[in-house]
């Protein structure tokens, strides 16, 4: 079994070239080695050089305030080069997976959504992964889309680890504490995919689009308190306590693309249809935590 990994060096390509190592014979390309998802004709090259039986896109347009004032590029990425990805793999019969977002939905309300609730992105990131989503639903290929939201690792950047680099560097750290959702590890996703990959290639009925995020809820504020009480403990010198950061709503941190303020995304689908848990949000974010600090 072959298959090709896309975006292998972002937070997700990175646990994806273990995760999915054991799995059959790995090709991983970064955006230089040909899989370049800003040029349709390298990339169709590639799928077909490579011959893969999964493609695995881990690749995507993430910088949500950049992507308002640079669309061309960001539906190039998230949207175009995915339904070329869709329409390589619906001919040859090869499974795609793909990632999608919790950016996907208005953020209205305070329920979780499942996956079967009405879209509507407020910003271009949103749009553009919608846009992909949609580009695979209409070639009608064999898939598994994975939304998932507030993505951290011990490798890359997040959220996470700019808490602890701006509680360390400033006097004040003001953060949002009316956005709620779950922060999800990219270890976890990782291997979840790695288990839906094997789910999905023994029985097609099994492809769709999953809610894959951890259990459990929280606001960007308290998850800035959670990160750095722990940093605190293990004697990390901070300038602003656990205690000290303010929480401020959404319309005090004025950026240039809007985020949902209900992120809640109900993982129960995926979690009943693989047989799979899905752990707390603490539970990775202590141990990446752990293992950074
Ligand atoms: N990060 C998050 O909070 C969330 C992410 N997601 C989704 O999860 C997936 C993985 O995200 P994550 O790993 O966190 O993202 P990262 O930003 O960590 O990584 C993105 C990867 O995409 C690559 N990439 C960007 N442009 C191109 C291009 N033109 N050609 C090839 N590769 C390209 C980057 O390569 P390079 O380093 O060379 O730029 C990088 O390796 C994405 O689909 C994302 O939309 C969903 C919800 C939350
Ligand atoms: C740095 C900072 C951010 N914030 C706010 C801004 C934002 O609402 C929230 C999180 O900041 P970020 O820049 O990490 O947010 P953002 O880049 O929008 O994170 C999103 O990325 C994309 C790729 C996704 O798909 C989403 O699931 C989500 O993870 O915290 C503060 O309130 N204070 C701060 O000092
Ligand atoms: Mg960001």
């Amino acid at each position: 079994m072959k298959l090709l990994l896309l975006g292998k060096t972002g937070q997700l390509g990175w646990e994806l070239q273990r995760a999915l190592a054991p799995l059959g014979t790995l090709v991983a390309l970064d955006r230089h080695e040909g899989g370049d998802l800003s040029d349709n004709d390298r990339l169709a090259a590639t799928v077909q050089r490579v011959a893969p039986d999964v493609i695995v896109n881990a690749a995507a347009y993430t910088a949500v305030d950049k992507a308002e004032s640079d669309a061309a590029a960001a539906r190039q990425i998230n949207a175009a080069a995915v339904g070329l990805l869709a329409a390589q793999a619906r001919a040859t019969g090869a499974l795609l997976v793909h990632y999608s977002t919790d950016y996907v939905f208005d953020g209205s309300g305070d329920q979780p959504r499942d996956e079967s609730a009405a879209t509507g992105p407020l910003s271009v990131y949103g749009r553009t992964k919608l846009e992909g989503e949609q580009l695979i639903a209409e070639q009608g290929v064999d898939a598994l889309v994975l939304r998932t939201s507030w993505v951290y690792a011990a490798r890359g950047g997040n959220f996470a680890k700019t808490m602890l680099r701006l509680a360390a560097e400033r006097e004040q750290l003001k953060v949002v504490a009316d956005q709620v959702g779950a922060p999800t590890g990219a270890d976890l996703l990782a291997d979840i995919s790695a288990h839906m990959i094997r789910g999905a290639l023994a029985d097609r009925s099994l492809c769709g689009t999953y809610h894959a995020v951890a259990s459990g809820e929280t606001n960007w504020h308290q998850y800035a308190q959670h990160v750095l009480r722990r940093a605190a403990a293990k004697g990390v010198a901070l300038k602003v306590q656990p205690d000290q950061v303010e929480a401020i709503p959404t319309s005090a941190y004025p950026v240039p693309a809007p985020r949902p303020l209900n992120s809640r995304l109900d993982n129960r689908r995926l979690q009943s249809r693989f047989g799979l848990v899905l752990p707390q949000w603490q539970t990775g974010v202590d141990r990446m935590l752990d293992e950074i600090l």
